[in-house]
């Protein structure tokens, strides 16, 4: 699944413990620059090679903004419409490059509350290939059923 979750997840369907997986596709160098233009963070790591090379980098790396708004989008995949994302955090552990696939596994540790005002927690990991790039959590309310 890339986008365009249209199935609608209900407090009472979900348990701790449940698990899910999303898997973005590859990375693109217009993500980049489109991230830079909607934001105005246009720190040069993040689009200037030789610069991002200088700094000692390796090469340009996406904003860690934009590997958190992917980790949004597998949040609000698993939710699907009428779900309301009430907090969201993230760390960022290791860099995310043009032409990385990210993949987030995700599970839900804690289900709080009554169907009518209840929030459940995920935890979630994002990886390229087995290299852990970013660690987040965020705080969902979702519809009754
Ligand atoms: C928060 C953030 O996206 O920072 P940076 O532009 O340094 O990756």
């Amino acid at each position: 699944m890339t986008s365009g979750q249209t199935e609608r997840r209900s407090f009472e369907a979900v348990n701790v413990g449940d698990r899910f997986e999303f898997s973005k596709p590859p990375v693109t160098t217009m993500q980049l620059a489109m991230y830079a233009g909607a934001s105005g963070d246009f720190n040069r790591i993040h689009y200037d090679h030789h610069f991002s090379i200088e700094a000692g980098l390796g090469g340009v790396i996406a904003h860690g903004m934009l590997t958190m708004g992917m980790l949004a989008q597998a949040v609000t995949e698993w939710a699907g419409p009428g779900a309301l994302v009430r907090d969201i955090r993230s760390r960022f552990l290791s860099p995310v490059r043009p032409g990385d696939v990210v993949v987030f596994k995700g599970n839900i540790t804690e289900k709080n509350g009554s169907p009518v005002n209840g929030d459940c927690r995920l935890e979630l990991d994002g990886y390229v290939v087995d290299r852990l790039v970013i660690r987040g959590a965020a705080t969902v309310r979702l519809p009754a059923a």
